[in-house]
């Protein structure tokens, strides 16, 4: 696997070194010696899958406060999507700050969201599938949310947004939040 580090520490974008042959392709997406060996999280125990029937569709800014901090990978299975990472770490040197990674099917990349740092996406095509593994269970007495349209944080999504969720409407401002410590 290829890990390369995105602008909010401790993100990465991970992609496979896929072997082709006459059936197709074999690839690794997730090896717990090689995540450890980066410093990642390595142990997953839960996995989700979001199916968003339109392009547009908004799910985020989302995150848990410790101690149900929770790192993620994401992944695109079917359409594809804009992730996007905003790093709510206080004493964070990118505080405040998003970066983005398209995930296609095609070319197979995954995102790694460290503990702290918001996380969401915005769909590019119909039927677009994300699956995600977490460090940690769903709590939603830990659950946080971000606007995905503070000016603070200014992140340039791709298309009219649609679909958000009567909660992804009513989320905090970043000056409104309590910046998440370890
Ligand atoms: C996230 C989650 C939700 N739920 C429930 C709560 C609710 O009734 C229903 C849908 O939840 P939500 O509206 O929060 O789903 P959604 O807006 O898709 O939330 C997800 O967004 C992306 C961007 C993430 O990063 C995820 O961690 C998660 O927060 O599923 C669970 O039972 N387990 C879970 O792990």
């Amino acid at each position: 696997m290829i890990f390369a580090p995105l602008s909010l520490q401790g993100a990465w974008r991970v992609d496979p070194e896929p072997r082709g042959d006459a059936r197709g392709l074999f690839a690794r997406i997730f090896c717990a010696e090689e995540f450890g060996a980066h410093g990642l999280v390595a142990r997953w125990v839960q996995m989700n899958v979001s199916l968003n029937r339109e392009a547009g569709t908004l799910r985020g800014m989302h995150f848990q406060r410790p101690p149900a901090a929770d790192a993620k990978l994401v992944r695109c299975t079917a359409g594809a999507i804009l992730d996007v990472l905003v790093d709510l770490r206080a004493g964070s040197a990118s505080f405040g700050a998003w970066c983005a990674v398209e995930l296609t099917p095609d070319n197979r990349s995954a995102v790694y969201v460290p503990q702290g740092v918001a996380h969401g996406f915005q769909t590019l095509a119909p039927d677009s599938e994300v699956t995600y593994c977490h460090s940690a269970a769903y709590s939603p007495a830990h659950e946080g949310g971000l606007r995905y349209d503070d000016p603070a944080v200014g992140i340039d999504w791709p298309l009219p947004v649609a679909n958000l969720s009567p909660r992804d409407q009513n989320n905090p401002l970043l000056a409104e939040l309590e910046p998440i410590t370890a």
